[in-house]
């Protein structure tokens, strides 16, 4: 017989006509009646999946990160599937957050290092290298440019609502990761790598990197592309990039806390040398495109820095739009955003309850872990690296 069981029949089958022979009416009636709900669900659900494409095409394509029909940008429930990495075919790349349903974190998460020209990377970056140093960047090309743990997410958020003229769920199309590619952030296929997401992002682009200055692929200077800096202060770095390295399997394991600071101090650690890197885009801010800015200042005035922001952009927006993306942004808000706060990605991959992503977001936390000893040889050491430069940080606001 081939009556539906359970309501578990499919749209289409032919059930009212063959397999009510036999049956008494109330069944049939209540048979109908489960086939009709099962059908109206179906249908519901069709609807759905169609309105999610729909606003994955709506979304305006200086910010979208998906080609309709892709797998491998847009953040869709509706589409979550659990596809082997073969059956993604060749040209088939996917999101990281999907990386639990392919079980490949075991496979993939060894956070072996290489340098590449005396800065520490992962292996796999090293191994790209040739490809990213040759990544084509174009004129209208946004690049957002830090040190690991410097105010990027947070900056992300701040340029990504801007450039969305602060319509919050245009903002929330998609993970962080996947909005702005990290065109040095290389991983293994089927997984999106910075590069394959920025190759079939649509112009402009917003893109992310953490690489200093004298390693960004040349196109970005001949091209003469915009790029936001941001920089925060070393010690706050430390403790955050510290905290981060312990939560995420993906960048190698800091140790204690002792020999972190001793680390970060000699530049062991993923993009190198902190002093280095805050030096070098210091002194390339004025011969191109550059906005330098500091995280301690977003913190004490996030108006006056989205403001300075909006004026790199050449953006007009009205004073509710700006209040909103103040909002928004906020450190509290931001902690709470599924699509900022990395907590969609497999506990494997970072794992929240060891250090949340959005930890403290407040200058000065160093008080808080470093002795009276290990801050007085910080300093000496400080200065001795910073000698010469005009840059200046603060500590605490
Ligand atoms: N909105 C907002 N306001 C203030 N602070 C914020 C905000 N968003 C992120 N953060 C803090 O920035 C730190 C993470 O830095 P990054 O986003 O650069 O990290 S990453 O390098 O991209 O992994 C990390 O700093 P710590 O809290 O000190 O660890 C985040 O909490």
């Amino acid at each position: 017989m081939r009556a539906f069981q359970g309501g578990h029949a499919q749209v289409g089958t032919p059930v009212l006509d063959t397999g009510l022979n036999g049956r008494r009416h109330e069944d049939a009636r209540t048979d109908r009646q489960n086939l009709e709900n099962q059908q109206a669900r179906q249908q519901q659900q069709q609807r759905q999946r169609e309105e999610a494409a729909k606003r994955v095409e709506d979304v305006p394509v200086h910010t979208c990160g998906a080609s309709k029909g892709t797998e491998q940008v847009i953040y869709d429930p509706s589409r979550q599937s659990r596809r082997s990495p073969e059956a993604l075919g060749p040209n088939r790349t996917m999101s990281l957050e999907k990386m639990k349903d392919l079980h490949l974190e075991g496979k993939y998460l060894q956070p072996e290092t290489q340098e590449v020209d005396g800065v520490l990377m992962t292996k796999l970056i090293s191994d790209n290298w040739d490809t990213i140093w040759n990544f084509q960047a174009k004129p209208d090309d946004l690049l957002i440019a830090t040190y690991a743990k410097a105010g990027t997410t947070w900056t992300q958020e701040i340029v990504d609502m801007i450039q969305n003229d602060g319509d919050v769920q245009k903002c929330q199309r998609a993970n962080t990761f996947d909005r702005h590619p990290f065109i040095e952030w290389t991983l293994p296929p089927p997984l999106n790598s910075g590069l394959d997401l920025a190759n079939k992002m649509p112009s402009p682009r917003t893109l992310k990197t953490h690489l200093p200055v004298q390693m960004l692929p040349p196109s970005f200077w001949k091209e003469n592309s915009k790029i936001i800096y941001v920089a925060r202060n070393a010690k706050d770095c430390l403790v955050s990039y510290y905290h981060f390295s312990r939560m995420n399997k993906m960048v190698p394991d800091p140790g204690t806390w002792e020999e972190y600071v001793e680390t970060f101090k000699a530049g062991k650690v993923l993009w190198g040398s902190w002093y280095d890197h805050v030096k070098g885009w210091w002194e390339a801010k004025d011969q191109h495109r550059i906005l330098y800015l500091f995280y301690e200042d977003m913190k004490e005035d996030p108006k006056r820095e989205i403001q300075k922001i909006l004026k790199f952009l050449e953006k007009d927006i009205s004073e509710e739009v700006l209040n909103k993306i103040i909002y928004h942004t906020s450190f509290d808000v931001m902690k709470e955003n599924p699509m900022a706060n990395y907590t969609t990605l497999p506990t494997s991959i970072m794992d929240h309850s060891i250090s949340p992503f959005m930890r403290k977001g407040m200058p000065g936390d160093w008080k808080n872990y470093f002795t009276v000893a290990q801050n007085e040889d910080f300093d000496k050491d400080y200065e001795k690296k910073m000698a010469g430069s005009t840059l200046t940080f603060r500590t605490e606001i």
